[in-house]
């Protein structure tokens, strides 16, 4: 029964990593495909609005309920690897870090500098997640999606997906990513890649506030330029509303230093595109997803 999987108002704080986000009405987190099916049925059946995340990785959920039924795609997990031909079919909520030691430890190289992003397979497809010049479309092959509205699943292909950078089409679409394939570079040596993983995980425990809650970067770097020599270049560093602080370590991460709150993030995401704006005349635009606004 489908039923016995759909918890009513389960706090949506303890699913991103900003540790912030009211209840949701509804929570369901699937482990297998037809378990995704079947939610979506029953969302339909329920005339309730349906939406996945994956680890709330990139994610500003607001304080208040959130309506509908929001699936929580982090235990639809397995992966499969040839370490021959260096293809990898992943589910949709296996950890993207999980997944790249596993790559390196079967020679496959290709996912070294995924391995410090904190985020599932599905939602680094959908943010086009990447790091040190590489990126989640760089490997990907294709990955198999549901629609919402239909329950229909379908075959989408890189070309399909609209990458660019920390953007994808399926950031505007109802659909949800139940797997993806990678094609991998086979025949590696592991121990290299196992220490490109860890090297590529100390510099950012060294460059990025690692252990207080946030999302990793607040904007995209308006390129040329980077959003946090912009931010600190505005004296902005340390600065706070409420819980929430604009990271002493990097200025492009807003840190959850006591019980923040989504209004107070929201709060300073404002302050700093205003200050940004008068002082340089263009706006940051967020990397984080707001839900629930
Ligand atoms: C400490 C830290 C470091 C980070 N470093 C990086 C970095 O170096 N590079 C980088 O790009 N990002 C980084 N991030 C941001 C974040 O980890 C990535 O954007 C990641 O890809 C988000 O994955 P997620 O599973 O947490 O997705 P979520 O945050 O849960 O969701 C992101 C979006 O994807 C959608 N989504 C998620 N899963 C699915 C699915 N299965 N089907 C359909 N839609 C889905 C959600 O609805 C939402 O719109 C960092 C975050 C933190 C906290
Ligand atoms: N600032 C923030 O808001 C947050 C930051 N983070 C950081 O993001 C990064 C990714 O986090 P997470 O998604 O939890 O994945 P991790 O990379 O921490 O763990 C994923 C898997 O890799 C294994 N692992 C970790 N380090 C090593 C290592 N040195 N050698 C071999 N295996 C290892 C872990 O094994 P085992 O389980 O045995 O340890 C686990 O199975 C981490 O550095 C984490 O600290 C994560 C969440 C929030
Ligand atoms: C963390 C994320 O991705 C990160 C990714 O981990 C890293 C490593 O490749 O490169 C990007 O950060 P970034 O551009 O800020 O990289 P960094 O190398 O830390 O900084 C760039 C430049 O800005 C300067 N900088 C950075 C922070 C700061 O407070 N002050 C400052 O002057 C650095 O000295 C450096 O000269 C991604 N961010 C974006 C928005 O593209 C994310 O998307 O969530």
């Amino acid at each position: 029964m489908i039923q016995e999987i759909i918890k009513p108002l389960v706090s949506l704080g303890n699913f991103t990593t900003w540790r912030v986000g009211g209840p949701a009405e509804w929570l369901a987190e699937p482990q297998t495909i037809d378990e995704v099916k079947e939610l979506i049925t029953w969302s339909k059946n329920n005339n309730l609005r349906c939406q996945a995340i994956g680890a709330g990785s990139n994610l500003l959920i607001n304080d208040q309920i959130l309506k509908g039924i929001t699936l929580c795609m982090k235990k639809l997990q397995g992966c499969k690897i040839n370490n021959v031909s260096g293809s990898v079919i992943a589910l949709g909520g296996e950890s993207i870090p999980v997944l790249a030691r596993r790559a390196a430890k079967a020679g496959l190289h290709g996912l070294e500098w995924s391995v410090g992003i904190p985020g599932t397979v599905g939602g680094a497809v959908v943010m086009n997640a990447g790091a040190q010049g590489n990126c989640t479309a760089d490997r990907l092959h294709s990955v198999k999606v549901i629609s919402i509205k239909e329950g229909k699943e379908f075959e989408l292909t890189k070309k399909d997906l609209g990458f660019s950078y920390r953007n994808s089409v399926l950031q505007n679409e109802e659909l949800i990513v139940l797997s993806a394939r990678f094609e991998l570079e086979p025949g590696h040596d592991q121990n290299e890649l196992t220490r490109l993983t860890n090297s590529n995980l100390n510099h950012r425990l060294k460059t990025q506030p690692y252990n207080q809650p946030s999302c990793g970067s607040v904007f995209r770097n308006p390129e040329p330029l980077k959003a946090g020599q912009i931010i600190e270049g505005l004296g902005l560093k340390g600065f706070r509303i409420g819980g929430a602080e604009i990271s002493k370590i990097h200025a492009n991460f807003i840190v959850n230093t006591h019980h923040a709150t989504a209004k107070d993030i929201s709060k300073l995401i404002s302050i700093v595109q205003k200050k940004v704006l008068d002082v340089h005349g263009f706006i940051l635009q967020p990397e984080v997803k707001k839900i629930g606004f």
